[in-house]
């Protein structure tokens, strides 16, 4: 249950009436989410999504963060805008933290996409890449192969195979990630984390692209790595939907062209978004008592899907 922070009526009373959003009428917790807060808020003239930033992000890239969501919004992208409140902040504090009143989108998230919903989850993700070049905010990716290569060795061999016996072979294979990593790729704003559960879906349309707090200037064609490692297999990382990573693929160059170097490079950029995955799921495991709330992701079914890519990854993209 993704509701770390308890709000009284009169609190959430109290920051809606700094808003131009009519009254409140309701505000439920959703489930759903591990970093933040989130609550469904409901008043006289709408709906929005209420979000209290809890852990993990620095209240530093705050603007960063909410000023992508207005830039990539304003430019048609079916991306929530944030409500400014009366003063014109796009960001409140509640008892020190940081809460943002953000545009609610209907949809839901898909677990088992068609080629079609993949094909056009490709095809905004390369809108996104083009709509955010001009975005004027700046933030480096601070979860890049060298991130992940210092997680694991600051976890150490043992503790990794405390997890999985097969845990300490991401080590070596971490280092050749970071030590070949390309660098001279065409770069944007990614989105960086494009999960499923961060695509809401109206049939085949996508109505919503939610979560932007990993996003970072980076090479897009890492993104379209990430989006692919995170749609293209079942859900423990097994099997590989071929349809689906086409499809994906596919829908991206139907609005922006991979070049030939990105081609080329897709297979390490593949193996270094499922790397960026196994480490912050390594850490997040040992961090994240055995009796938390919130369900551990397994670092192993991003290690399957790094290992098929290292098996096929020249002629699945060439
Ligand atoms: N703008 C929105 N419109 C509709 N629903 C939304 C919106 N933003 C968030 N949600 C809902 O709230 C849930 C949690 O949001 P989100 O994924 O941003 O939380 P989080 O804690 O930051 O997530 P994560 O665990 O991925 O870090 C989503 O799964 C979705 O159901
Ligand atoms: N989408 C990530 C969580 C954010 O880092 C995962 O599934 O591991």
């Amino acid at each position: 249950m993704a509701v770390y922070t308890q709000l009284s009526a009169e609190t959430l009373s109290d920051l809606i009436s700094h808003y131009d959003v009519g009254e409140l009428v309701s505000a439920k917790g959703i489930a759903e989410g591990i970093s933040n807060s989130n609550w469904l808020v409901e008043t006289t003239t709408s709906r929005f999504i209420l979000t209290m930033y809890e852990r993990r992000i620095d209240i530093a890239d705050l603007p960063f963060f909410l000023g992508l969501l207005d830039h990539l919004s304003a430019k048609g992208l079916p991306v929530p805008r944030t409500i400014h409140d009366t003063s014109g902040a796009a960001s409140r504090m509640i008892d020190g933290k940081a809460v943002a009143l953000i545009e609610f989108l209907p949809g839901v998230s898909i677990d088992n996409p068609t080629p079609s919903q993949a094909h056009n989850v490709g095809a905004v993700l390369a809108r996104l890449h083009l709509a955010a070049d001009d975005y004027p905010g700046r933030r480096t990716n601070d979860l890049g192969p060298d991130t992940s290569l210092h997680v694991l060795e600051q976890c150490g061999a043992e503790a990794l195979a405390r997890i999985d016996a097969e845990l300490p072979e991401m080590l070596p294979m971490a280092r050749s990630i970071a030590a070949d990593w390309p660098k001279d790729l065409p770069r944007s704003v990614i989105h960086s984390d494009l999960f499923p559960d961060n695509v809401l879906m109206l049939g085949d349309e996508v109505s919503g692209l939610i979560d932007f707090y990993f996003a970072c200037h980076d090479m897009t064609a890492y993104d379209l790595a990430v989006t692919h490692a995170a749609w293209s297999f079942d859900h423990d990382g097994r099997s590989f939907r071929s349809d689906i990573g086409s499809a994906l693929i596919g829908g991206y160059q139907s609005v922006r062209a991979l070049s030939v170097a990105e081609r080329a490079a897709m297979p390490i950029l593949a193996r270094g978004a499922c790397m960026r995955f196994i480490s912050s799921r390594t850490q997040d495991w040992i961090d994240t008592p055995t009796d938390a709330l919130v369900t551990r992701k397994d670092p192993m079914d991003f290690v399957r899907r790094l290992q098929f890519y290292q098996s096929n990854g020249a002629e699945l993209f060439a």
